[in-house]
């Protein structure tokens, strides 16, 4: 049974608590496999935040306000929500016109499922080859994986009628999903579509991004697609690992998993033999430990799995010791290798609607609501959208430097280099409706960050360097990605639609070193961050855990998360996260 503590057990100071299986991290990864081994083992989730309906309302449950939500800002001054975000501010970025980044991570049970944009797609058939082959384990193939995405996931088919959108629709292969598995994890699509991304759809498919047959889940992400989000049809809303695996595996009435919320795991323990034992926690300002007779499960997420690694021992040594840490087990890799894939609008004004148009007074809101409450419709259902994925075509790479030319041929055929999204918001200006952005997410970073510590305490925010833009390769590919969304955004398709000349950067920037700078300045993170203890081979430098999930050196320790896939997934990473879990679940049930 699904139990929730939000303070520290018994009465005494200082307590002991045994599990079988220890999780630190309640976010998607850790919810996924608890409630898996939940099964049969007794197990605890130790998760920093709360409980975001409690802490974040209708903005982390109805669709609308997932594309919206005020502290997903990224510049220093982001309105704060501290019940729900971890306030995390990277080092400033030199080769990114110095900013220092707000990059929101979800501090509440369900973690960045419970604050991510929903979008849902699987990565292509030659990047899990590559997983496979970097990590010595052809279980990671996409044919052997493609069983857990399965198992993780239940799609339900767009409701054509509420969509009422007969330019976007919808094409997918059905085949790569099995219902009969009742996998938790909802994938739907909004019932409801902003006119404005219809629209620019059009003009990204008249520059070739042609539309998409099978979509992006069956190891295929090429061309366009109406990409399906993680929203549960039965009420429009969230579907996050905690309304899904977690609700899921109470109704279930399994073992039960018992959730410890308000807590933060702060140092992980080990006996003379380098198991893991358990972890020191505290609840409120009252220090604990919670042990684990079998193992602990690090699932803290791409900047915290590091940091509580290396406060417990494992990590660089030279970093360790500067911080007086004992080691446990030197690992280079720690807090290394971080990849990113960040992104650069450029804006145009549109006279067509967009779905703010439609929630612009109190009246329209009501009727909007109204919809939402009664039909499960209208604007405030809506989420996803429009993605539309290329690899950049040879007159544009003609202009790639030999070095850049030769970066982006490492990876395997099938990645795409560039993501583009189409949106559109409420323009402010008059004899304007519309802000249409189309933007470009470089899928293909050569730059790489790392995350360390700033003392020996959990109380200290990681250190995070995010590296953007440090490989000249990727300013290179994002200037050619911009030349693309002009020419998209110059396509006839559209032309009936424009307001106006461009808005950002403005028709002045022409030159590359002026759209390079335009980008330096204003590339954003689309919150895919990932790698920082990289899986790989043994004895392999860098690599921090095996295949399994096990981190190298000591025994009863694995770390589950976006942090241990050793790239960045092409697209959007949590499917894999999901089915990562699904996976190593599989391997401890295997086992025990
Ligand atoms: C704003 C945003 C939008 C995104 N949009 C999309 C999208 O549209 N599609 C997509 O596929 N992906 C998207 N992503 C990425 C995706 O959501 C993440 O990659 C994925 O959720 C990461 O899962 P995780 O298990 O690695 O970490 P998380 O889900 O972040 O879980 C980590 C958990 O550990 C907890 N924790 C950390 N340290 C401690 C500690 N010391 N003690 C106890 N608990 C701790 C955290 O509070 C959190 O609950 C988005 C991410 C963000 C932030």
């Amino acid at each position: 049974q699904e139990q929730f503590r939000t303070g520290a057990p018994g009465n005494a100071s200082y307590d002991y608590v045994v599990n079988q299986i220890v999780v630190i991290g309640g976010g998607t990864a850790g919810l996924a496999i608890a409630s898996r081994l939940a099964v049969s083992a007794s197990v605890a989730v130790i998760e920093a935040g709360g409980l975001y309906k409690q802490d974040n309302g209708n903005q982390s449950v109805v669709p609308y306000y997932g594309l919206v939500m005020p502290f997903l800002g990224t510049t220093e001054d982001y309105p704060r929500q501290p019940l729900m975000d971890w306030d995390l501010v990277s080092v400033p970025q030199p080769s990114a016109g110095n900013r220092r980044i707000h990059y929101a991570q979800g501090k509440t049970l369900g973690g960045s499922s419970a604050i991510n944009t929903m979008a849902y797609h699987r990565g292509t058939v030659g990047s899990y080859q590559r997983w496979a082959d970097l990590v010595d384990d052809q279980s990671y193939t996409f044919d052997k994986i493609l069983p857990y995405f399965k198992k993780s996931s239940t799609i339900t088919r767009p409701d054509v009628q509420k969509r009422n959108a007969p330019n976007a629709t919808v094409l997918y292969d059905p085949t790569v999903f099995d219902n009969s598995l009742h996998g938790p994890l909802q994938v739907s699509w909004g019932n409801w579509v902003d006119p404005t991304q219809s629209w620019l759809a059009r003009s990204l498919q008249a520059i070739g991004q042609t539309l998409s047959s099978s979509g992006f889940s069956s190891g295929k992400v090429s061309g366009g697609a109406w990409v399906p989000t993680t929203i549960d049809p039965k009420g429009a809303t969230r579907s996050s690992s905690k309304s899904s695996y977690l609700s899921f595996v109470s109704e279930k009435n399994k073992a039960g998993v018992t959730v410890y919320l308000h807590s933060q795991a702060s140092k992980i323990l080990f006996d003379k033999d380098k198991r893991a034992t358990g972890t020191t926690v505290s609840t409120e300002g009252r220090e604990y430990v919670i042990s684990a007779k079998e193992e602990v499960v690090l699932s803290a997420g791409v900047f915290h799995s590091p940091q509580l690694l290396m406060l417990s021992g494992i990590g660089p040594a030279a970093t360790l010791s500067t911080h007086s840490i004992g080691v446990v087990s030197d690992l280079s890799g720690v807090g290394q290798n971080l990849w990113d894939q960040i992104f650069f609008n450029v804006l145009r004004g549109i006279n067509v609607p967009n779905t703010g148009t439609y929630l612009a007074t109190p009246t329209q809101q009501a009727v909007a609501l109204q919809q939402y409450f009664n039909n499960t419709a209208g604007p405030y259902s809506s989420a996803g959208g429009y993605l539309s994925f290329e690899r950049l075509p040879p007159k544009d790479r003609a202009a790639f430097s030999p070095r850049t030319a030769s970066m982006l041929s490492k990876f395997p055929a099938d990645w795409p280099e560039i993501e583009y999204i189409a949106s559109g918001f409420p323009s402010g200006i008059a004899n304007l409706t519309t802000i249409g952005a189309i933007s470009a997410t470089l899928l293909t970073p050569s730059s790489r960050g790392n995350v360390t510590i700033r003392s020996a305490s959990i109380a200290d925010a990681p250190v995070i360097d995010l590296g953007w833009l440090t490989d000249p390769a990727d300013g290179e590919t994002l200037v050619a990605a911009f030349k693309r969304v002009r020419e998209a955004w110059k396509s006839p398709a559209i032309a009936g639609i424009l307001g106006g000349p461009e808005i950002l950067p403005g028709d002045a920037i022409t030159s590359d070193a002026d759209i390079l700078k335009f980008i330096q300045e204003s590339a954003r993170p689309i919150w895919h961050a990932s790698s920082t203890c990289a899986m790989g081979k043994a004895g392999k430098v860098g690599a921090v855990v095996d295949s399994k999930a096990r981190v190298f050196g000591v025994k009863g320790l694995r770390v589950v998360d976006n942090s241990v896939i050793p790239f960045s997934v092409p697209g959007h990473p949590q499917s894999s996260v999901y089915m990562l879990a699904e996976k190593i679940a599989d391997e401890i049930l295997k086992g025990r």
